[in-house]
């Protein structure tokens, strides 16, 4: 089986979570993780009715604490292990999109690409979803995860040569995406969550894999320290230099695109077929479904692609909220030498 070509199986983990593979190794998590789910502290949740706080971040009690745990416990990284590393809605669908293409591009014809009928997200698994069901992977593994670097084994980060490609996007423009995002998926018998009820929470942190501030922070500390390991990348300039972008990824990859390549305009084709008017127009991401096996969640690929803009959050946010959401920023980055837009 070829692994690396998109693969609906790729959220297989279902099988584990309900506990149908049975080993000891799985076990002993699900016992540790029943046992702890009781003593987290809980926020309301987005989409499902709470969150909670483990470690430091907030995330779903069942799929993302699972499966957090889950890499925690068993996951077995590679040297050529290379992770796309978000918080959700700053651009994971679109990195995802360009990491594969990117990377497979000697392997796919533009004209039949894969990402023409497959959504980005079944691309690349998502570790967090199913870090036993990778072994049979060969390397290189291209994989994706939403769990902050913090939190990833010492086995992914200190000591392996695992690499990491990070995105992150003005948190104004990730809350506004995300609460959008959110009450599509929340389900009906949940009132729907306000912006200004959503607002508070992103503020507090209280937002899947949040606080936001931290996530970035964490990944982007990472990156200044081993700058081979962590590329650190933020949306708005994607949207800006996009070519520039994906010749750095590329590099980083470890498949730099060569000057016929460049000659050839390779990287512009991938940065078209990548781009919001292209995926959002195809008809596997209009019409077609993700299931998310792990939460028994199905998506519909459209709401991946909502506007796909830097600033949208002008159209939603209060005077009020603008100003306290970048006075957060400013305490959270304060000293750390990154900054956003304003
Ligand atoms: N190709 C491309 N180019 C530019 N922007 C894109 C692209 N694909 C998705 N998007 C926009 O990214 C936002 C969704 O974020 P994520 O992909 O991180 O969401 S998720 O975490 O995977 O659910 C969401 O942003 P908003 O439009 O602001 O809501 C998407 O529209």
């Amino acid at each position: 089986m070829d692994y690396s070509l998109p693969s609906p199986d790729c959220n297989t983990i279902s099988k584990t979570y309900n506990g149908q593979i049975n080993s000891d190794l799985i076990q002993k998590t699900n016992e540790r993780y029943r046992e702890t789910l009781p003593n987290l502290p809980r926020g309301k949740g987005w989409m499902t009715e709470h969150l909670v706080q483990y470690q430091g971040v907030w995330l779903t009690p069942n799929a993302a604490l699972k499966g957090l745990m889950w890499v925690q416990d068993h996951f077995k990284p590679r040297s050529t292990d290379i992770f796309l590393a978000t918080f959700p809605k700053t651009g994971t669908t679109w990195l995802k999109a360009l990491t594969f293409a990117t990377f497979n591009r000697t392997r796919y014809g533009f004209a039949d690409h894969p990402l023409l009928t497959t959504v980005p997200h079944g691309c690349l698994p998502f570790l967090d979803a199913c870090p036993n069901d990778l072994d049979g992977f060969p390397s290189p593994r291209l994989l994706s995860t939403h769990i902050p670097y913090t939190l990833l084994p010492n086995s992914m980060t200190v000591n392996q040569s695992c690499r990491f490609a990070y995105i992150c996007r003005d948190p104004k423009d990730v809350l506004v995406s995300k609460w959008l995002f959110m009450n599509k998926l929340r389900p009906k018998e949940l009132a729907p969550i306000s912006l200004e009820e959503a607002f508070e929470l992103f503020c507090q942190g209280i937002s899947h894999y949040g606080p936001y501030w931290d996530h970035v922070l964490g990944y982007w500390k990472a990156s200044l320290e081993t700058p081979e390991k962590v590329l650190f990348l933020k949306y708005e300039e994607l949207k800006e230099e996009p070519s520039v972008v994906v010749k750095r990824l590329g590099e980083f990859l470890g498949h730099p695109f060569s000057l016929q390549e460049e000659s050839e305009g390779v990287v512009e084709e991938i940065v078209k077929l990548c781009s919001f008017e292209n995926l959002s127009n195809l008809e596997v991401n209009k019409w077609s479904v993700l299931k998310l096996l792990s939460t028994q969640i199905t998506i519909d690929n459209r709401h991946f692609f909502r506007k796909g803009k830097v600033g949208d959050w002008k159209s939603y946010l209060t005077d009020e909220m603008v100003k306290r959401i970048n006075e957060i920023t400013s305490e959270k980055l304060l000293g750390s030498g990154l900054v956003f837009g304003s």
